[in-house]
């Protein structure tokens, strides 16, 4: 194929929930948008993988092509490899929730490979990843974007980095950070009305989309303490890991071993009566439990569970999967800079990583 600058190679690794509703965004943008010229070259699930020679895999029919190849995936330096020779500059775009891939990242931005990614992992994990993945773009040039690591497709990272790179101080964050425990708290205890069974919430949750690949990453805490240390970096304080502060689990101690999701989501009603004592000890001061996280930057200070609210706080009365977060700045003075809106789910959290592919697009093509 011959070189050109006019276009440029996208390879996707993850066709689940988000994946699937990316690929219709990103086949949307090509017609939409004919420069520069958009080329799916690789499409990976775990265990299957489309991709040739001539790097032109289609949109169209990738995902039915994917369902019935033969193809093992690559491994990830091979894809890595694949993608720096291909005719013109590469994105890789990673829907998994795969620490393995997470990994890769310094290696594939050091080749020149730009990024955009919903996966929280390589955000979040040792602080140490998080300074070799900067570095190898501010190396190599190649772009990383990951808008939809916090808040699905809300503005919530591209406001941080606003507010800090226009030379504001934020002095705390909070909020309702995860869909699944937004949907969970929302119709399990609502303000009115008698509310679900707290099993069968969080089986819907799965069914809609909005849990982690495996739902225990939700209930037990880790998810939003994912999100708070990306935003605790960006903030500016160094935290090193999600497990470096206190994150309360939601998952029953009778059932920290079961091995599998699946298993634990067939025994979760045994042991619904623990959710329910603590709606009604909140119920009894007239107020609601919701799961929530901070940041106050002054104490360094992070934290990650259930608390109380008055039912007229706006936290109460919060609906479906939404997410709320308030952003404290010396600028916003008292009256912080609120974000709102659906924290989870397939088509919103796909729209951020196809608004990052746009804005890396601008960059490089
Ligand atoms: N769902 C949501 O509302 C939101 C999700 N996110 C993030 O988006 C990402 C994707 O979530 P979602 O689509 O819901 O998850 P799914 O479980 O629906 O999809 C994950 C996909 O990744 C594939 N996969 C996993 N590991 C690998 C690997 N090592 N190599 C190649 N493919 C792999 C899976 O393949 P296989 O099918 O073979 O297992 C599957 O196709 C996660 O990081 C999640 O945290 C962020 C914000 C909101
Ligand atoms: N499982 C997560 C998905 C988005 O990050 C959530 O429920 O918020
Ligand atoms: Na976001």
């Amino acid at each position: 194929m011959a070189t050109t600058t006019n276009q440029v190679f996208i390879a996707v690794i993850g066709a689940g929930g988000v994946g699937k509703c990316f690929l219709s965004q990103l086949s949307a943008l090509a017609t939409r948008r004919p420069t520069p010229k958009l080329n799916l070259c690789y499409i990976s699930s775990s265990k299957k993988a489309v991709f040739n020679s001539d790097y032109s895999v289609g949109f169209e029919n990738a995902l039915q092509e994917l369902a019935s190849s033969s193809k093992s995936p690559l491994s990830l330096p091979q894809v890595a490899d694949y993608l720096a020779a291909a005719p013109s500059k590469a994105v890789l775009v990673d829907n998994t929730s795969s620490q393995d891939v997470a990994d890769a990242y310094p290696l594939f931005l050091s080749r020149g490979i730009s990024i955009v990614t919903p996966n929280k992992k390589a955000f979040s994990g040792s602080y140490k990843l998080w300074q070799d993945i900067f570095t190898a773009a501010s190396t190599s040039g190649a772009k990383v974007y990951h808008e939809s690591s916090v808040g699905a497709g809300l503005p919530v990272i591209s406001t941080l980095k606003d507010l800090v790179d226009t030379g504001d101080e934020v002095t705390k964050i909070e909020g309702v950070f995860s869909g699944t425990m937004s949907f969970l708290f929302n119709s399990f205890a609502p303000v009115e009305g008698a509310g679900g069974q707290w099993s069968a919430e969080v089986k819907k949750a799965k069914e809609l989309g909005y849990t982690e690949p495996d739902p225990r990453d939700d209930l037990n805490g880790l998810d939003v303490a994912r999100k708070l240390t990306i935003l605790a970096r960006l903030a500016g304080l160094p935290v090193e890991s999600p497990t470096s502060f206190p994150v309360q689990s939601l998952i029953p101690k009778e059932l920290e071993t079961v091995s599998t999701g699946d298993e634990f989501l067939e025994k979760l009603p045994q042991f619904d009566s623990q959710m329910e004592e603590t709606k009604l000890a909140a119920e009894k001061q007239g107020k609601v439990v919701r799961f929530v996280g901070s940041i106050d930057i002054a104490t360094k200070g992070v934290k990650v569970g259930l608390e109380t609210f008055d039912k007229s706080h706006p936290i109460a009365a919060l609906k479906g999967s939404d997410n709320i977060i308030s952003f404290y700045t010396k600028r916003y003075g008292s009256n912080p800079l609120i974000i709102q809106g659906a924290g989870a789910g397939g088509e919103v959290t796909a729209m951020g990583v196809t608004g990052d592919l746009i804005k890396v697009l601008s960059q490089i093509a």
